[in-house]
């Protein structure tokens, strides 16, 4: 059976935020937007299709703002791409404040329904009609999130397998997941289900919601806050009359974050006496908690005590690496071109060089996310902006490593991705700019950058070296046709002492597109070019430093 293509697939739905739909703090509810955003993407699914359809995921969703009661919601959904008999519908939420007009933007997701009709087998869809450059956007890109979608399990089971190793809970005062688990139990009835009886997907998402919240609350003894769902998959339908039993429990816990874990059994009247449940529901949800300041909370440290527990715990560390190597492909901005070095700013410049880094490094919250035994790597996210860190054992004195860094034009000797580095200006002793070359990151074009590498001593022996790095344009090196121009924003190195003869090294990088490509391999374990390259800085540094 064939359905005909119409154009659209798009449906707008507005909503005023009433109390009923708002939680304790007067912000609109997650479960209420949840179900909003699926009612609203589904109907844009059928008017494509022509006949019902079901949710069968959906992916990640970040909630960037909270909308509050009086304000209006505005959801937006549009199918994207028609694939055979599925279809991914983009969905956008936005609020807009009724006395002031300012909208902004909530959430952005992406959902898979598939065409069910009543009493029929499968029907292939007809492709979408494009009507704008966006759509075309969008089409294109559909197909690249459903390979990630679709490929999403066996990148995890591969990352899971690398992650296979013991660990240790050694902090006394950490808690038992025990602790958070919470059980919940509701009977479908119509009005949770839509008119074929079949448990609207945003009904579940939003029961979910309220039992992972009060596992999350067993922990941050606050209020918990909604910001992202990993992927709502929909394994199989329930409907009116069915009991839907929901355990959750917090699988790990971050920096301020922490991960709840749910999973959904339904059970009819018979499936129920005899105690045979059907797995339809599992996802992931993170919180995060904030004080009356509105001060992000630091969840306490939390220990598995079975091996399911254990599996869960890892589980949680290699989603929160995928949903970074996601966040970090969003956040790698276009490079802007940096500040122009003139006479007039050269102290300003050198000096925010130098600050920016020390800064970065300062930063609470830096995540680790792979180790070996002389190499660690951690992220940090702060809104928009994730940072990366890679930390280095060295066994040479940290003045030495200090002068061996700070000179760029050896770094060729250990990070095969540079191709040439020249001195373009050797401002004073501290301060230097550079031309540098290196391998190209897509396409085949290699990059340049015109960086200027500002050099500090520590005033204390508890302070550390500082090699900071930031991108400069020189009128006199303007972009060539050659090369794609690429921008660091801010990088380098602090060096701290041991012992006379030992040193730790850590490299810091804010992420800009032409790093983004190497962490996001990292993260999803598909490339160790990072760890490699830190491997051949720490061989160089000993080499070199045994000859001294
Ligand atoms: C607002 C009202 C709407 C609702 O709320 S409906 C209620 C909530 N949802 C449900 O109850 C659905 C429960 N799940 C199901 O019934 C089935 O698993 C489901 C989704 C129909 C798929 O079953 P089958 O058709 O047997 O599976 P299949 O392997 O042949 O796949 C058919 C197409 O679906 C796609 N698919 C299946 N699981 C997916 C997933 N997790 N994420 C994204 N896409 C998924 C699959 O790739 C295939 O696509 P295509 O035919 O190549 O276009």
């Amino acid at each position: 059976m064939e359905r005909r293509g119409e154009a659209g697939g798009r449906v707008c739905m507005s909503q005023t935020v009433f109390p009923a739909h708002a939680d304790h703090r007067g912000e609109l509810s997650a479960g209420q937007l949840l179900k909003w955003m699926d009612a609203t993407a589904c109907l844009a699914a059928e008017k494509h299709a022509g006949v019902s359809c079901v949710t069968a995921s959906m992916d990640d969703i970040q909630f960037e703002d909270a909308a509050r009661v009086g304000q209006i919601i505005t959801i937006k959904a549009k199918v994207n791409r028609a694939f055979k008999t599925s279809m991914e519908v983009g969905i956008k939420v936005t609020v807009q404040d009724v006395l002031t007009n300012v909208e902004k933007i909530v959430s952005v997701a992406y959902a898979t329904y598939v065409a069910k009709p009543v009493g029929a087998g499968k029907i292939e869809l007809e492709p979408i009609k494009l009507l704008s450059a966006q759509d075309h956007l969008e089409h294109t890109l559909a197909i690249e999130r459903r390979r990630i979608r679709l490929g999403y399990e066996q990148v995890f089971e591969n990352l899971m397998l690398e992650s296979n190793k013991e660990d240790t809970f050694e902090d006394e005062d950490a808690v038992s997941t025990e602790f958070t688990h919470v059980q919940s139990i509701e009977l479908v009835q119509p009005p949770h289900a839509n008119h074929h009886g079949n448990t609207f997907g945003g009904q579940i998402m939003a029961w979910m919601e309220t039992v992972a919240s009060i596992s999350a609350s067993r922990l941050c003894h606050s209020y918990p806050i909604l910001k992202s769902v990993n992927m709502f998959k929909f394994w199989g339908p329930s409907v009116v009359g069915d009991r839907l039993v929901f355990n959750a429990i917090v699988n790990n816990t971050f920096q301020n974050s922490v991960e709840v874990g749910v999973r959904v059994e339904a059970y009819n009247c018979e499936e129920w006496i005899k105690d045979q449940a059907r797995h339809i529901n599992s996802a992931f949800l993170i919180f995060n908690a904030v004080n009356d300041k509105g001060q992000l909370l630091t969840f306490p440290k939390i220990k598995p005590t079975t091996k399911d527990g254990m599996r869960r715990y890892r589980g949680a560390v290699v989603r929160r690496r995928i949903q970074l190597a996601r966040k970090c492909m969003l956040s790698a901005k276009e490079d802007k071109p940096s500040d122009p070095w003139e006479r007039s700013n050269q102290a300003y410049m050198s000096y925010s060089n130098v600050a920016t880094l020390t800064h970065l490094a300062a930063k609470l919250g830096w995540e680790i996310t792979s180790t070996l035994d002389d190499v660690k790597i951690w992220t940090h996210e702060e809104g928009d902006v994730l940072s990366l860190k890679v930390e280095m054992q060295v066994k040479i004195p940290s003045r030495l490593a200090f002068s061996l860094l700070s000179d760029f034009t050896l770094c060729q000797q250990w990070d095969k991705h540079v191709l040439s580095c020249e001195v373009l200006q050797a401002v004073n002793e501290d301060e230097k700019i550079y031309y540098v070359t290196s391998l190209p990151v897509t396409g085949d074009k290699p990059r340049d950058f015109v960086i200027l590498v500002s050099q500090r001593q520590p005033c204390k022996p508890s302070e550390p070296y500082v090699v900071a790095v930031k991108s400069v344009t020189l009128t006199s090196v303007p972009p060539s046709p050659e090369y794609c121009r690429s921008e660091i924003l801010c990088a380098g190195f602090e060096i701290h002492s041991e012992s006379n003869s030992n040193c730790k090294v850590c490299y810091f990088n804010q992420v800009t597109s032409g790093l983004m490509p190497y962490l996001v391999a990292n993260l999803t374990g598909s490339s160790k070019a990072i760890e490699d390259t830190a491997l051949e800085c720490i061989k160089f540094l000993e080499r070199e430093g045994s000859k001294s």
